[in-house]
């Protein structure tokens, strides 16, 4: 398993993968510069005027609404209707759902009417977007409960792949489950880690087919990249926002093969 994540990371840095994001204003210049360094290809466009034509041409569409409003919702959907009829895959991150009613219902609504190949969010995102409980506290997840278990109902109730973030990683599908527990605490104290990462899994969606086999291997990817970061900056936010973004650049097979704490399970063995 850990040869075929070190092989996809190299296929993205070979392949250099166009990604369209759609994101919000607090993570915009991270972002681009997260997937130059790891070897993919940003663009950030939103006018409604030209989404369309750049969401057929990407090699995946990322839907970020972590700062939304209504002009940028209608482009995420025009967005992600072009995108599903050129089967490029869309991948949403439901920034701050349940934090109030207008993004809950919101998510609720891009994940209803845009075909998602994979929805990446903190545990409270998740099940808000599913209707369950599960406190958040602005953009961050601060209430308890199964992972795994709220994975795997979100991957049946929204017929995606689910990919839920926290100490340890939950990917899952109606196919089974991948759980990956590579990462640092101190990616919770630099904005935008999670997503940078939602946009890092666009860029390994790009390049396989394999939806969730692609989340998995970028959790697995940018988790190693984490720690890499904490041995050069240690405990330094500033730092370690730079040293991941260093790291997304040097991680590399032999780290993969060394470090990934990946581990499938049903057919994802
Ligand atoms: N306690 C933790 N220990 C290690 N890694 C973590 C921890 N919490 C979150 N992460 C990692 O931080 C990244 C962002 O995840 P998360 O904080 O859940 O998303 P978000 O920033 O959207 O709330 C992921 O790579 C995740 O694995
Ligand atoms: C702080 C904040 N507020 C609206 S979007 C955003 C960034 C959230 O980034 P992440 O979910 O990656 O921590
Ligand atoms: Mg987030």
């Amino acid at each position: 398993m850990k040869e075929r994540v070190a092989s996809l990371l190299e296929k993205v840095r070979n392949e250099n993968p166009l990604i369209h994001n759609i994101t919000n204003v607090v993570v915009t210049n991270f972002t681009a510069n997260g997937l130059l360094a790891l070897g993919a290809s940003p663009v950030m466009a939103y006018a409604h005027e030209e989404v369309a034509d750049m969401a057929r041409i990407a090699g995946a569409l990322v839907l970020n609404m972590g700062t939304l409003n209504a002009v940028e919702v209608e482009a995420m959907l025009l967005a992600g209707k072009a995108a599903n009829e050129r089967g490029v895959p869309v991948i949403f991150d439901p920034v701050g759902a349940g934090a109030t009613p207008y993004r809950t219902e919101i998510a609720r609504a891009i994940a209803g009417t845009v075909k998602l190949s994979a929805i990446r969010g903190n545990a409270a995102e998740i099940a808000n977007v599913i209707g369950e409980a599960w406190a958040i506290k602005g953009v961050d997840s601060t209430g308890e409960g199964s992972v795994v278990e709220l994975a795997q109902k979100a991957a049946k109730r929204l017929q995606t792949v689910v990919v839920v973030t926290g100490k340890e990683d939950v990917v899952a599908d109606e196919q089974g489950v991948f759980i990956i527990a590579n990462g640092h605490p101190l990616l919770t104290k630099v904005t935008g880690t999670g997503c940078l990462l939602t946009s890092v899994i666009g860029a390994f969606a790009a390049v396989e087919t394999d939806v969730a086999f692609a989340a998995a291997a970028a959790l697995a990817c940018y988790g190693v990249a984490a720690e890499l970061a904490y041995e050069q900056a240690g405990d330094n936010p500033g730092s370690f926002q730079i040293a991941l973004l260093d790291a997304l650049a040097i991680v590399s097979r032999v780290h993969v093969e060394e470090r990934a704490l990946i581990e499938g399970m049903n057919s994802h063995v």
